[in-house]
């Protein structure tokens, strides 16, 4: 897959191939933005062009002062990664900016789309473009004059609900990561390096990988979750439980937020390993403990559990 970075006005210096484009910000790539994507390969093998997306870097609620990074469920990253399993070859990162957003969405169609080579567009039912957001997906057929093919792609629902990142947000910030899953059609996952902690776990006969996040992803609920663990160049899949919290049970005056995971059946040293987490289910909140001996009679059970869940899924 390849990945062009664009500002505007485009400056295209060599011929580019013609594309079927899915275009949208896509945070989170779940269902719906897999479907527009989905589209777009159906597109380009019917019209015989790549199958490519164009996303908008940075978020454009961001530069336009109405959100913050923080918020954003794939960095970007993360999305390339995406869509590159989701067979996209070609990728324009365009880079979203005060002058971008102040383009008419004729001019987003005669100054982006036509010199890009676009044959086809696929956008989701609520796309907007063009300044204010006046272009609705609608408006790109009458825009195209016949130039493009476009496919506006209708809602997908999961539990009786649209999936939205909005909804996929909310799932995280509850912890809901079964729900999590339903809205992407994979676990949530985030991706980040071991790195030492206060060296407590291996005392206790818990050893914890703490994970120092590679990006701003959104973490979920603090609390006791079963995981699935792939470590860079490593094909085999790891599971554990993982442990997203302050450790009140140590008192620490000044306490941060950890993510910290103590892998089954391993015993390795995992320090500078990158590793990506899945989220399969969560077991329980964090809660402060009356002494180590109970946070560690805790952890056992803990164990059991998440060894138990993952054997009824046959996961492990
Ligand atoms: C599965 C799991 C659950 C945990 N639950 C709690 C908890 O409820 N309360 C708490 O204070 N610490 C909890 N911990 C954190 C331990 O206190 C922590 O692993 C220990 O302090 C080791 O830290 P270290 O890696 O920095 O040495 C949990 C850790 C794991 C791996
Ligand atoms: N099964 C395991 N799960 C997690 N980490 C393990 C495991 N076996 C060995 N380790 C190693 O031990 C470290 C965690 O031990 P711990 O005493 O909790 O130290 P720290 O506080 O530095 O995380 C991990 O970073 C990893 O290098």
């Amino acid at each position: 897959m390849e990945t062009i970075h664009l500002t505007y006005p485009l400056k295209i210096q060599s011929e580019v191939p013609p594309v079927s484009l899915a275009i949208g910000y896509f945070d989170g790539v779940h269902l719906g933005h897999q479907s527009v994507i989905g589209q777009a390969r159906q597109m380009a093998e019917e019209l015989g062009t790549s199958p490519a997306v164009m996303t908008f870097h940075p978020h454009p609620r961001e530069v336009l002062g109405k959100a913050s990074v923080s918020r954003y469920l794939t960095p970007l990253s993360e999305k390339l990664l995406r869509f590159a399993e989701l067979g996209v070859q070609r990728v324009y990162v365009m880079k979203f900016d005060r002058e971008l957003a102040s383009k008419t969405q004729e001019e987003f169609v005669e100054e982006v789309l036509i010199p890009l080579r676009v044959r086809g567009v696929t956008v989701g039912f609520n796309f907007t473009f063009g300044r204010g957001a006046e272009g609705k997906a609608e408006d790109l057929n009458r825009l195209s004059d016949g130039r493009f093919q476009v496919e506006i792609v209708h809602p997908i629902a999961s539990d009786g609900d649209f999936v939205s990142s909005t909804r996929l947000r909310q799932t995280l910030d509850s912890g809901d990561v079964e729900a999590a899953l339903k809205i992407l059609g994979r676990p949530y996952s985030l991706r980040g390096e071991v790195v030492q902690g206060n060296r407590r776990g291996r005392t206790i006969g818990f050893p914890t990988a703490n994970i120092q996040l590679q990006d701003p992803f959104i973490i979920p609920a603090t609390g006791v979750y079963v995981v699935r663990v792939h470590r860079e160049g490593v094909s085999k899949d790891l599971f554990g439980m993982m442990n997203i919290g302050y450790r009140p049970t140590f008192r620490d005056p000044d306490p941060v937020k950890t993510l910290e995971v103590h892998l089954f059946d391993l015993d390795e040293n995992l320090y500078g390993d990158r590793l990506e987490v899945e989220f399969l289910h969560r077991i329980r909140g964090e809660q402060p403990f009356a002494s180590v001996t109970a946070l560690t009679e805790q952890l056992k059970s803990d164990e059991e559990n998440s060894r138990g869940w993952l054997k009824r899924q046959n996961l492990y």
